[in-house]
């Protein structure tokens, strides 16, 4: 039986690997390798369908052919140990190594050493381990050069502080959470987690990233990588929900960051008048000199802390990548304090990730979703939602909202949540 599941993973593989190259071939593009000079992702949109798809089914594939080569009990130690490879990815990053090794050739490890300041024994192990994950290469015994991956930490600004957010900030969080659920086991206060545990001081996420200002600079990049990509993009927001129902409206984007989502939903729909709400420190001149001179009668910031009542009436109040911020006690609290400003149908839209049951997509989109999943509770104690979820909040927080449907948009990760105000 066990032989079999090889042999169909095998046969799976070779199959999403023919669809993928097929598809490269076809349209004389060149597949991703870990050599400098090639593509460092596939050129494959969601639009393109089946080799869009072929490639997670061949990650799912792949991942279970190790696990099943490896068997149960090796799959288990290497499981455990595994974390000798963030180990090397952190170290990396940490002593800024990538950037010390040229572009164009290769390195001693002697001089390499030196020039990162690093004892070239503890260099070299970290190297060596790296290498077999395709980070680096040893062309010629004793020397460094780059792969595709390493030339990423130099040229690649914002995955750079993506990679830095997760191993500087994030990773050392991993390690507390558990001690963190020891801790406060039936807490829903952001401040207990990992992340306070990991920072020696029981504060929420942001406002320990932002007593430094090279970890704000992080974080404020390596969210704009994670949020840049294609299946976060803001256009999923605008194509997914049917804006010009509203007819002439004021919407309110609550949290809305730097307003991306306010202005490109404004720009596609003229009708629209938006607020964009945001902590004191956010709202800046810098910030309010963004808006698009065609946008500018149509769009305003204003200071609003979404933890306090609102003030203002709207038809539509926009919650996007918020709620998964938070515990359960908290967006209760968020949707209660939208209630003094609701008038009769005004809607409420939650545009984030949810969590889908097992096996109900790819293998590699669950992976995904799960993993955002317990970023939240290592960061914040708070949590990605399921559908259910959803329906049983929005009634805690008050019998008068209806909750009316959510739906996924096409190509992209985040979902649509939609409630209404129905006071009768
Ligand atoms: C993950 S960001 C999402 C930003 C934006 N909605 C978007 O889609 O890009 C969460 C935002 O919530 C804001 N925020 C956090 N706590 C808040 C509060 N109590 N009141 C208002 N905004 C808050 C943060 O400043 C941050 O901009």
């Amino acid at each position: 039986m066990t032989v079999l599941r090889i042999v169909e993973l095998s046969e799976e593989i070779s199959r999403q690997s023919k669809i993928i190259s097929d598809f490269l071939n076809s349209k004389g593009l060149e597949a991703p390798s870990f050599d400098v000079n090639a593509p460092d992702a596939y050129p494959i949109a969601p639009t393109d369908g089946a080799p869009f798809f072929a490639r997670f089914a061949l990650i799912a594939a792949a991942e279970e052919l190790h696990r099943l080569a490896l068997g149960p009990k090796e799959c288990l130690r290497y499981m455990a140990w595994g974390s000798t490879s963030e180990l090397c990815l952190r170290a990396i990053y940490h002593w800024g190594i990538a950037k010390a090794v040229p572009l164009k050739g290769q390195i001693s490890y002697e001089e390499l050493a030196s020039s990162v300041n690093l004892d070239i024994v503890n260099l070299r192990r970290i190297i060596r381990h790296a290498t077999l994950n395709n980070v680096f290469k040893e062309p010629t015994k004793g020397f460094v050069a780059h792969s595709r991956i390493s030339q990423l930490l130099v040229e690649d600004e914002a995955l750079q502080a993506w990679v830095g957010m997760w191993m500087e900030d994030l990773w050392p969080a991993v390690l507390h959470t558990v001690d963190a659920l020891d801790k406060w086991p039936e807490s829903q206060e952001p401040e207990h987690n990992g992340f306070s545990i990991a920072n020696g001081t029981e504060a929420p996420f942001f406002s320990i990233i932002s007593s430094s200002e090279d970890r704000v600079k992080r974080y404020g990049k390596g969210i704009a990588a994670h949020a840049g990509s294609e299946d976060n993009a803001v256009g999923h927001l605008v194509a997914g929900y049917p804006w010009a129902r509203l007819g002439k409206a004021q919407v309110i984007d609550v949290g809305g960051g730097r307003g991306q989502a306010a202005m490109a939903v404004a720009k596609a729909n003229p009708d629209l008048h938006f607020t964009v709400q945001e902590l004191p420190m956010l709202v800046t001149p810098e910030l309010v000199s963004t808006i698009p001179e065609d946008l500018k009668g149509r769009i305003s910031f204003e200071v609003h802390d979404f933890l306090t009542p609102q003030t203002k009436q709207a038809d539509l109040y926009l919650f996007r990548w918020i709620m998964q911020n938070w515990s359960d006690k908290y967006v209760i609290l968020i949707l209660k304090q939208l209630i003094p400003a609701l008038k009769p149908g005004a809607r409420i839209l939650i545009n984030e990730g949810l969590l889908p049951d097992p096996g109900d997509v790819g293998h590699y989109q669950e992976q995904l979703a799960r993993k955002m999943d317990l970023l939240m509770l290592t960061a914040s104690n708070a949590r990605s939602r399921y559908l259910d979820d959803w329906k049983m909040l929005f009634t805690a927080a008050h019998q008068y909202y209806r909750f009316l449907g959510a739906w996924k948009p096409e190509g992209s990760i985040m979902w649509i949540v939609e409630a209404e105000w129905t006071p009768s």
